[in-house]
């Protein structure tokens, strides 16, 4: 994914500020920064739900500027939190995880070929929600459905995941064993995030954004200091740890 100079304006305001940002393929990243700073913005230009403004910068994925999301779905499996509000109730579970080959939500109808079912059930086992595939979606619990999302997005077996917020609404046991099968998938992780305890060890590197702009981007050490956090949060901050990441405010 390549961005150069990219602008996006939402009801007038600007949401991302001529962000440049190249992520290679497999690469492990996050992109970290506070509520409001353009993190789902920029997953819904990847995703096409939003687009850049046309006047002035570029940006490619898979090497293109005019992708698929059809295309895009089969190298990146996505879990936003969108997603999961989209899927409808009364879907099952294992619907939900062979909808994911077409990037469709809930109905599927040709795809479900053995194969597809297969990869689907194994995709189950991998997120630990293999215990889920006869249960409809809307009656799981946010951890429960959150592994769903994670089947779903590993069942085409994509090369990276691009994940936002994963661990939102889950507690502290869910959250950690999610954040374990995600480091178990061996996929590329793009991490789009405000929780700095999602940022594991195997992030090589991370980004962070401020009100729309790219304030620091590198190695994760590198970026990763107290200095930096405090000014991306604009407010004095100890970090603690060396990923997952803890933080203490100073008042
Ligand atoms: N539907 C919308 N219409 C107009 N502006 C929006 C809309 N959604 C978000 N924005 C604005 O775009 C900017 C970036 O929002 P975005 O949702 O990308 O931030 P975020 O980093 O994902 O925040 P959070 O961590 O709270 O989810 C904010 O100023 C926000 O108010």
């Amino acid at each position: 994914m390549e961005m150069r100079d990219v602008t996006v304006v939402r009801d007038g305001r600007i949401a991302l500020d001529s962000v440049s940002l190249t992520i290679e393929r497999g690469e492990n990243v996050a992109i970290l920064g506070p509520n409001g700073c353009g993190k789902s913005t920029l997953v819904k230009l990847i995703d096409r739900e939003l687009y850049p403004r046309a006047d002035h910068g570029s940006m490619r994925i898979l090497g293109r500027q005019r992708w698929n999301v059809t295309e895009l779905r089969k190298e990146l499996g996505i879990v936003t939190n969108d997603l999961q509000a989209q899927i409808l109730p009364e879907t099952s579970v294992l619907d939900a995880v062979v909808a994911g080959f077409q990037g469709k939500l809930g109905v599927y109808y040709d795809e479900g070929t053995p194969e597809r079912l297969a990869a689907a059930q194994a995709a189950l086992v991998a997120a630990e929600a293999a215990h889920l595939s006869d249960r409809v979606f809307g009656a799981l619990s946010s951890g429960e459905a959150r592994r769903v999302l994670i089947a779903r997005a590993l069942a085409h077996d994509p090369g990276s995941l691009l994940l936002d917020e994963p661990t939102t609404s889950l507690d502290l046991v869910s959250a950690h064993a999610l954040l374990e099968t995600l480091r178990r998938t061996g996929k590329g992780l793009v991490l789009v995030t405000h929780h700095l305890e999602e940022i594991i060890p195997e992030i090589d590197r991370v980004v962070l954004l401020k009100a729309g702009r790219i304030l620091a981007d590198g190695p994760r050490r590198e970026v990763m200091t107290s200095q930096n956090l405090s000014q991306l949060f604009c407010t004095d901050i100890v970090l603690q740890g060396d990923g997952p990441y803890s933080a203490q405010v100073r008042r």
